[in-house]
Parts: C-alpha cells; sequence; structure tokens
C-alpha cells in the first residue's frame, strides 16, 4: 500500500514509458492499476505473432499494429478514466527532443537495444529527468534508477557490445555450434541471397586452389556464386551445397597446418547423403500449402524441437535455396537475416547443421538454431512481470523524493543468501563519464592518413553514440549533420569526410583540441587528438583508440543474447558483489560472491550490468 504522500506523488506524476514489448506491457499495467494517472508511451514497432505469449495487452487481431497504441487502448479498457498518450515513433525522433522530456517527471525505459537506452540517458541527463531502467534476459533482469547529480547515469560504467568472432574461426576452423550458425547467417546466406556488392569473407576458392582459407574471393570461385541462366534452381543449389560443404573444405584440408592440433573435417558432397534418385532431379517435395513458402512444409517436416539427419539438413537446404529463387526472387540481393523470416531460419538452421556435421559438432534442432542465429534468449514473462513491479517502486521512489532509498536491484537465477532479488545501493557518477561529467576524451590516431570520415563513423556514432553530430576545431566548424543543411554546406561536408584530418582546411594535428556535439541529444564531448604512426592490426583495427571513455566493451568470442537486457554472455562467472544491502539498506558490508553455473561456457548469459561495486562509489 502507497502511504498518502506516495499517492499523492504516483497521483500527480506524468510519466514516459519507453518501449511496449515485453517489459512494457506489464509496466503500463502496473502503473495503471498502482494509480498513475497520466503516461505516455512510445514504441516504434508494430505487433508481432511471437510477442503474443508475453506481451499480454496484444491479441492474434492486433498483429500489425502499433504496440504503443494497441497498449493504450487494452490498457484504457480496465482503467478508462485515465490519460495514457501513445506514440508509434522512434524514441530518437527530433520531436523526442530535450523540451519533450522536461514535461516529465519521470522517464521509464522498457527497451532492447543499447542505442536507444544511451540515447534516452542523454535526453534524461539534459531535462534533468530522472530515469529508472531496465532489461531481462530470460531469468535475470534488473533496474537501475539514474538522477542526474545523485547517481551515476546509465553510461558511467562500460556497457558490452555485440560478441564478435575472429574471422578464421568462423570461415576455417568452427568448433561450436553457434561458429556454424555465425557463418551461414552472416556469410553464407548473405552471399547468396543479400547484397552482392558488399564484402563478404565467405572462402568462396575454386576446389584447385589450395590458398589459406579466408583469404577472400578468387575470380574463378565468384562464378561459382553466379546463377548461369541454363542453370536450374535445383541444379544451383546443389553446386552451392557441393562447394561450400565439400570442395571448400577438400581445399581447406590441404594445408596441414590448420589441422595439426585439430579435429579435421569431412567434405560433404550431396552425392554422399542423398540415394540416387534424389541427386539429379532434385528433392522431391510437395508444394507448400501456405502462402509462406517454407521447405519444412514442403518436407512434411513438422517438429521444431527435432534434430534432422544429415540428410534431412540436406534436402531442407537445397528445398530452401529452391524456394527462394522460385518464390521470392524479387527480394534475392536485398535479403538481410531476420529471425522472424522462416525460409532464412530454414536455410541457416540446415546450412549450419551441414557444416556441423562436417566438422564433428553436434546439429542441433531448427528451435535451438533459431534462438542461437536470432541471438535470442527465451524471454520469461515472470521475469518481465517482476522487472515491472521493481521500476514502479523505484519510480514512486523517485516521485516522492526518497532519494535515500533507490536501489539497483537485480534478478537473480538462482537463490543467494536466500534471495532472488539482489538490492544495490545506487553509486555516484563516474568522474571520468564523458556522458555526465566534461572529461576530456583522448583519441590516438594517424592523422596523416585517417580520414574524417572514419572518425565521424567509428569514434563520434559507434563509439560515442551521437546521432546528429557537429564537429568544432576551436569556432571553425569541420563538419555537421542535420536536415536544415543548405546544399553547399553538405557538399563541403561531404568533401571534407574524404580528407585525411591533416588535410583539413583547418588541420586536425597532434594536440588538437576538438569539440564533438549532438544537439538532439544536448551532449558536448571534448576530444584532444594525438598522433600515432602505427597501429596493432589485431589490437587495434580501427586504426585508433579512444581513451577515457566508458563506452561499450568488447567481449571477443562470446554470443550475444539481445532480448530486452542486451546482456553478455559469460563463462562459469562469478562475480564479487561487495558492500551489498537488502532493500531496508541492512547487512552493508557484506561481501557477497554470486556464482553463475553453466553448463557449457559459451552461450549462458548473464548481466551485462552486474554491479561491479568495487569501482564505484556509492551514494551517501
Ligand atoms: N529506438 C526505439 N524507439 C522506440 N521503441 C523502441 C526503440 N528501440 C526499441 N524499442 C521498443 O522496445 C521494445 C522492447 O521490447 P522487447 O524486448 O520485448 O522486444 P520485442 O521486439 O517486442 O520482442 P523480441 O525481440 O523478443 O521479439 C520493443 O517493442 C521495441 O519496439
Ligand atoms: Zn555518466
Amino acid at each position: 500500500m502507497a502511504s498518502t504522500s506516495q499517492s499523492e506523488a504516483i497521483k500527480g506524476a506524468k510519466v514516459l514509458m519507453v518501449g511496449a514489448g515485453g517489459i512494457g506491457c506489464e509496466l503500463l499495467k502496473t502503473l495503471a492499476l498502482s494509480g498513475f494517472q497520466d503516461i505516455h508511451i512510445i514504441d516504434m514497432d508494430t505487433i508481432e505473432v511471437s510477442n503474443l505469449n508475453r506481451q499480454f495487452l496484444f491479441r492474434q487481431s492486433h498483429v500489425g499494429q502499433s504496440k504503443a497504441k494497441v497498449a493504450r487502448e487494452a490498457v484504457l479498457k480496465f482503467r478508462p478514466r485515465i490519460n495514457i498518450t501513445a506514440y508509434h515513433a522512434n524514441v530518437k525522433d527530433p520531436q523526442f527532443n530535450v523540451e519533450f522530456f522536461q514535461q516529465f517527471n519521470v522517464v521509464l525505459n522498457g527497451l532492447d537495444n543499447l542505442d536507444a537506452r544511451r540515447h534516452v540517458n542523454r535526453l534524461c541527463l539534459a531535462a534533468e529527468v530522472p530515469l529508472v531502467e531496465s532489461g531481462t534476459t530470460g531469468f535475470l533482469g534488473q533496474v537501475t534508477v539514474h538522477v542526474k547529480g545523485q547517481t551515476e547515469c546509465y553510461e558511467c560504467q562500460p556497457k558490452p557490445t555485440p560478441k564478435t568472432y575472429p574471422v578464421c574461426t568462423i570461415t576455417s576452423t568452427p568448433s561450436k555450434f553457434v561458429h556454424c550458425i555465425v557463418w551461414a547467417k552472416e556469410l553464407l546466406f548473405a552471399k547468396l541471397f543479400g547484397d552482392k556488392n558488399q564484402d563478404n569473407d565467405l572462402n568462396v576458392r575454386h576446389s584447385s586452389n589450395n590458398s589459406e582459407e579466408g583469404n577472400g574471393s578468387s575470380d574463378a570461385s565468384k562464378d561459382v556464386f553466379e546463377r548461369s541462366p541454363h542453370e536450374s534452381s535445383d541444379q544451383y543449389a546443389r553446386k552451392i551445397y557441393d562447394h561450400v560443404f565439400g570442395s571448400n573444405i577438400v581445399a581447406a584440408l590441404s594445408n596441414e597446418e590448420t589441422w595439426k592440433n585439430r579435429r579435421r573435417p569431412r567434405p560433404i558432397y550431396v552425392s554422399d547423403v542423398l540415394p540416387e534418385e534424389e541427386r539429379n532431379g532434385g528433392v522431391q517435395s510437395e508444394d507448400a500449402m501456405g502462402s509462406i513458402p517454407s521447405a519444412m512444409e514442403s518436407l512434411g517436416l513438422k517438429n521444431p524441437q527435432e534434430i534432422w539427419s544429415l540428410s534431412e539438413n540436406t534436402r531442407v537446404f537445397l528445398e530452401a535455396v529452391k524456394l527462394f529463387f522460385e518464390k521470392r526472387e524479387k527480394e534475392i540481393g536485398n535479403l538481410t537475416f531476420d529471425k522472424d523470416d522462416q525460409l532464412a531460419v530454414e536455410f541457416v538452421t540446415a546450412a549450419a547443421n551441414i557444416r556441423a556435421s562436417s566438422f564433428g559438432i553436434p546439429l542441433q534442432s531448427l528451435f535451438e538454431a533459431k534462438g542461437i542465429a536470432g541471438n535470442i534468449v527465451h524471454a520469461v514473462a515472470t521475469t518481465n512481470a517482476i522487472i515491472a513491479g521493481l521500476i514502479v517502486i523505484e519510480a514512486i521512489k523517485v516521485l516522492s523524493g526518497d532519494s535515500k532509498n533507490y536501489r539497483m536491484t537485480y534478478c537473480l537465477e538462482h537463490p543467494n543468501r536466500k534471495m532472488m532479488l539482489m538490492p544495490v545501493e545506487p553509486f555516484e557518477a563516474n568522474r571520468s563519464c564523458y556522458v555526465c561529467s566534461e572529461t576530456p576524451l583522448l583519441l590516438e590516431v594517424n592523422t596523416a592518413t585517417t580520414k574524417l570520415r572514419d572518425v565521424i563513423e567509428k569514434v563520434v556514432k559507434s563509439k560515442l553514440g551521437m546521432n546528429l553530430p557537429l564537429v568544432m576545431q576551436g569556432s571553425t566548424l569541420i563538419y555537421e549533420e542535420g536536415d536544415d543543411l543548405d546544399a553547399d554546406m553538405v557538399a563541403n561536408y561531404a568533401i571534407n569526410l574524404d580528407k585525411a584530418l591533416t588535410e583539413l582546411p583547418t588541420p586536425v594535428t597532434n594536440g588538437t583540441a576538438l569539440s564533438v556535439e549532438d544537439l538532439q541529444q544536448e551532449l558536448t564531448c571534448n576530444i584532444n587528438i594525438k598522433h600515432r604512426d602505427e597501429f596493432d592490426e589485431e589490437k587495434e583495427p580501427d586504426g585508433m583508440v579512444l581513451t577515457g571513455w566508458s563506452g561499450p566493451t568488447t567481449k571477443p568470442e562470446k554470443s550475444n543474447p539481445s532480448s530486452n537486457g542486451e546482456s553478455s554472455s559469460a563463462a562459469g562467472v562469478k562475480r564479487k558483489l561487495e558492500e551489498i544491502s537488502d532493500l531496508n539498506g541492512k547487512n552493508k558490508g557484506i561481501a557477497l560472491e554470486v556464482e553463475v553455473n553453466v553448463e557449457d561456457d559459451d552461450d549462458v548469459s548473464v548481466l551485462a550490468e552486474f554491479p561491479e561495486t568495487n569501482k564505484k562509489t556509492r551514494v551517501q
């Protein structure tokens, strides 16, 4: 039960919710039932069938409609007198500027990606509106409170970025199923059905070419992926199959060095797998009954949780290629993998399984493969409900000025000290956070060879998360983006982008101080430039090093389950949580070890934002 002062605070509050997905639906319902009267919701998505199992405000008949709008209507049915305003829009749209944010007493995030979270964090800082941030990944979840001048901001601590894999593991030496999935999705699918002009590391050598794998394509091998006019889709599919699973593996095997300490892969050709009568005439398949082409349906494979045999995978592979060419020809050249595209998932599952079979890696079902390919950790509705409840508890504390009792709460998978919820007192802002403090950053770069474009793309947009940057050197404007620029300026900036830093009209050299600004986010960063001639290609692939930056940390060789938590995955992780306190502020100073037990060392997620409390100072 809320106290009188809490009830007053709830009634008078104007709240912004960002995201009306798994957490958002629960949150809107809980806000309405807790007495909130004025709620605004932003969500850019429409409802998909896959949302219905947990986003309970939505029904089958709503598929294709705006999440924000349908969520509003669903809640108004049981709370008709409250005000709910829905925006079917991206929170990064310019209409949601600082003035827009300033009208709210608190902002509540139910997002699923780092980019949008960082953007909202900046607007909340600029508008001086408290933010309650949240995320879930399966059974894990967290709610954190960010109040300017009182606690750290969302970006005060580094966040892991999506997991990356060394190219050679993917192209040549996979050892885990996830490596086969990445190969099937990022390389083979992209090569066959995506933009042909995109660089692709797929090993597309001709079988007579014995060079090291991963060297890119040779002219002879390029032809393999080209479909000649007289070739039927069946013939083409079998040619691709024999090339990627057969002759490419033979060629790879010829490099003895690679296999000295590794299990040698086995080349697989269609003729090894399918009986004589199926080999030349293509796979005998039924015409799919449904409107969506599906190789599983054509082949009568019903259960997505069943692991297909090598011959079944082969049939699915051949059938999927055929269906793409026969039923979805117009899309070829423009496709990117989408976990909600059934045929794409079937193709990727089959291709990954055939490759796994070749490399002696256990095969997986379509259900499992889809989860890995879509970076899915299956959502748990109850976690979303718990997290939504905790968001409302923190929002009420924020609204009633109860700053002493703010808590960051972590929802654990296994009870620890009999607790499933781990509350931690918030921490002070990180003084070197470039977002909420004015600490300058240092960029080491080869000023003579690095183009302004690289600095804008790799540093300003990617690392610093700016949308519409403006770059100044002293009082000279070097670069700017926005809708209101005239054509001359746009042309001028385009020329600057292709210039090396030292060639700019006002050269950027060792010791230059740049000021980078995003007008929408009202964020300014100062970057001091330090010239360096050489960079380590492996360790510093961008050819630049930004320091004093607390942005995403890269965790190589880890998968990237990106549910609402955008958590990172980690192995047998043990993290010390010191100075844990419970909700009443007791148990301070007790060191506690949280252990996440995992079977495999790669594919289980733990919270990305688990507090590394030893580095931080608690808010007094
Ligand atoms: N930039 C953004 N602006 C507005 N809404 C956003 C933005 N980024 C993400 N969202 C919304 O945040 C919500 C996150 O919800 P959730 O994680 O449950 O994702 P989902 O897409 O509904 O589910 P899933 O990805 O598991 O299929 C989504 O509804 C999504 O549209
Ligand atoms: Zn900060």
